[in-house]
């Protein structure tokens, strides 16, 4: 049996075009507030088109026979390398309370270099590695759109992020994720499909789709809140119609610690909500990560500073700062026990 949905939490939705001069101020104060926030997807947006072509994509990958998913695992990967197929059981975000493993399957499609996809694809997505990689680069402009607001927000320069998340000037651990969360038969009342977790990175972009909800978010109160798939659908209906939907932001942990922990990683997970338990549910993330060797020293802000002043937190260790690529191995030796 699934669970019973929570109520609904207002998740503030932002215009970022250049039109809304307040953009940068409410960016950094969804951020701060809940650490998630949805982005009207305009602009310099992800195209309407290509965001259900990766979905359809994602369908008819993860409906293929387990011996071609198989060809390209993550376990088949070399070891570290964060890339490949997920099959169900592998992942458990949640280990220290989740009796099983999350009811999921992911794929996992790191970044191009030379403008190339550096992991061996199956023959399904042979044919679709230019929709993939022009998925990630949409994907990566509209996370260092949002990346300059949160400099003008947090009075830095404006380049300070962007710079750092340069994808010319270096590797990262920046990953593609087509996630997929079957309905299940045998489905007991402690299963989810992804257990609580923060993310690991700098930001994650979310793509769900209508009619397959279950995300929540755990508000500073320790309740578990529903997120909503449209923000705008109490909206007038004439509004509503052939309305791109806004695109989910939300913080990861490494951006936390590197702004103080004034910006906050929100705790969120996935359930079967009971009212949809019978659906399969699709959802899509881009997991945005600094270069590997940016140095994690406190974002030079006044408003960083203060923070961490009155909190007195820290992001180094034994003295010692911290890169990216340190920051996210630590993170996935303790959900993988990568060595
Ligand atoms: O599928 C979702 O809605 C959320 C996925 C997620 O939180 C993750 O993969 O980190
Ligand atoms: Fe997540």
């Amino acid at each position: 049996m699934g669970s019973l949905s929570n109520t609904e939490i207002g998740i503030p939705v932002i215009d970022l075009s250049s039109s809304n001069r307040d953009a940068p101020s409410q960016l950094l104060d969804a951020a701060t507030k809940y650490g998630f926030v949805f982005i009207e997807n305009n602009d310099v947006g992800v195209p309407t088109r290509d965001i259900s072509d990766m979905f359809n994509l994602s369908e008819s990958f993860f409906a293929a026979p387990v011996e071609e998913k198989q060809k390209i695992s993550i376990a088949s990967n070399q070891a570290g390398k964060n890339h490949g197929w997920l099959s169900r059981g592998i992942e458990k975000l949640d280990p220290a309370t989740q009796q099983r493993a999350d009811v999921k399957e992911a794929l996992n499609i790191g970044e191009q270099k030379n403008g190339e996809l550096q992991q061996p694809m199956t023959e399904l997505l042979e044919p679709h590695i230019r929709d993939i990689k022009r998925f990630q680069d949409s994907c990566h402009k509209f996370c260092q759109r949002i990346f300059e607001r949160l400099a003008e927000g947090l009075d830095i320069e404006i380049s300070w992020f962007t710079s750092r998340h340069d994808r010319t000037k270096g590797p990262s651990g920046t990953v593609l994720r087509l996630l997929y969360y079957p309905h299940v038969g045998d489905l007991e009342d402690f299963d989810l499909r992804a257990g609580a977790h923060s993310d690991f990175g700098s930001i994650t972009l979310l793509f769900q789709l209508p009619g397959q909800p279950g995300l929540e978010i755990k508000t500073p109160s320790g309740e578990w809140a529903a997120v909503a798939i449209d923000p705008h659908s109490n909206m007038d209906r004439n509004a509503q119609t052939n309305r791109t939907l806004p695109i989910l932001v939300n913080i990861g942990d490494l951006l936390e610690d590197w702004t103080g922990g004034l910006l906050k990683s929100t705790v969120h997970r996935v359930i079967f909500p009971q009212s949809e338990e019978k659906s399969d549910r699709y959802s899509i993330a881009y997991f945005c990560h600094p270069l590997d060797d940016a140095e994690l020293a406190p974002v030079p802000s006044k408003a960083v500073q203060d923070h961490a002043t009155r909190t007195g937190k820290r992001n180094t260790r034994d003295g010692k700062v911290l890169t990216a690529k340190d920051h996210l191995m630590e993170r996935l030796e303790a959900t993988y026990s990568i060595k």
